[in-house]
């Protein structure tokens, strides 16, 4: 059994963490932390764990998170990076759900981000947990970068074309919608039934930090330096993200096939038929990301549709996805969940 410890317990990926976990049958949940909320049994906070998990919120100072053999930060940006050399020394692996070690440029994370990096040699170490592009590395790897839930469905989208070089790096554009989740469990006006219900906007249209996570991934993929548009939207959805995404061909092949061969032997991404239209609800509560390509009027623009549940696939799910592969578990193991629908 996997000792898991989580730091972070009462944040919605906190609680989705959970939801996985006490059904996940070689991982053994042994401490589950909450500042505000410590003595507090989780099934009496979270009605839905009740007689699946009987651990009480515990301080992260009084957790015992050195005796766990994995501990997920579902934190805030910046707490991993105070708590990880420590942990990482006394043996534990840790997956940070936050954006601590995501980007390999101190700076440009530290412009973005808006804080002095703690521990910036660590970041080198950090592998980016995107099993479908780092499986070997995460297999070994002692500290996880998880993905941000739109740098997954935006990376998942154009990878296979960035890696056959058949469209223009130079023009990307990704166009993103999020349901309100995506914004965690603290209270802020914005978050507010009366405010983001019947409404629809995008919000840091001239600059959103996961632009430089999107960035580092694809250019990687293309081998060049990629020039990318990224708008996200808040929607009146609770989970979800649906990501648009546009491409201009420089080359001519079957894209739908190359996107199923490059995608054959993943578990959790799905490329549907050509032209159709993945919807957010077949991956509600899923670990899944969902494709589908069109050709507007068969010109040389590529659009590529792709669908997450930002809670699992674009966040806790992936973590446990990481943390099989880290284990030398079944990758799908705890994870092989069917979307809510409707
Ligand atoms: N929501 C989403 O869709 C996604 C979120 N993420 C990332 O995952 C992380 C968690 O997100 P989310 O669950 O939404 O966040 P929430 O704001 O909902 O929860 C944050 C959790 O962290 C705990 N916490 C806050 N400050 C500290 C601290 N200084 N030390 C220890 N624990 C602390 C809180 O409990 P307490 O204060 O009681 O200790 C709470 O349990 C964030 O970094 C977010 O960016 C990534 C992908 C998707
Ligand atoms: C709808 C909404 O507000 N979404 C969040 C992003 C989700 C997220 O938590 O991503 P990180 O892990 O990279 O912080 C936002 O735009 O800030």
């Amino acid at each position: 059994m996997v000792k898991v410890g989580i730091v972070g317990g009462t944040g919605y990926t906190g609680v989705e963490l959970l939801r996985l976990l006490a059904r996940h049958p070689q991982a053994e949940l042994v401490a589950i932390t909450s500042r505000k909320e410590a003595g507090m049994p989780v099934a009496d906070m979270f009605p839905n764990l009740r007689g699946h998990i009987d651990l009480r919120f515990c301080d992260p100072q009084e957790a015992g998170l050195d005796e766990c053999d994995v501990v997920f930060f579902a934190t805030p940006n910046g707490i991993a990076m105070q708590q990880a050399r420590e942990l990482l020394a006394t043996g534990v692996r840790v997956i940070d759900l936050a954006a601590d070690f995501r980007i390999q440029d101190i700076e440009v994370w530290q412009k973005w981000y808006g804080m002095e990096h703690a521990c910036a040699d660590l970041v080198a170490q950090a592998v980016y947990g995107l099993p479908e592009v780092n499986r070997e590395q995460i297999k070994t790897a002692r500290l996880i970068a998880n993905p941000g839930c739109y740098p997954t469905a935006v990376q998942l989208g154009f990878l296979p074309l960035l890696e056959a070089g058949l469209v223009d790096e130079r023009y990307l554009i990704a166009d993103a919608k999020s349901g309100v989740s995506g914004a965690g469990r603290k209270a802020e006006v914005g978050a507010l039934f009366a405010e983001a219900g019947d409404n629809f906007k995008a919000y840091a249209a001239s600059g959103h930090r996961h632009l430089p996570e999107i960035s580092q991934g694809l250019t990687r993929y293309a081998g060049t330096p990629v020039g990318l548009t990224f708008v996200p939207h808040l929607t009146p959805l609770i989970r979800g993200i649906h990501a648009t995404l546009y491409a201009r061909l420089t080359g001519e092949a079957d894209f739908q096939a190359l996107f199923e061969q490059r995608y054959q032997h993943e578990p959790f991404v799905d490329v549907l038929p050509f032209g159709a239209h993945p919807e957010t609800r077949s991956v509600r509560g899923a670990n899944t990301c969902r494709i589908a390509l069109h050709r507007p009027q068969g010109g040389d623009m590529l659009v590529i549709l792709a669908a997450i549940d930002n809670l699992v696939k674009g966040a806790s799910g992936q973590a446990v996805q990481n943390m099989n592969i880290m284990f030398g578990l079944p990758e799908t193991l705890g994870l092989e969940l069917i979307g809510l629908l409707p």
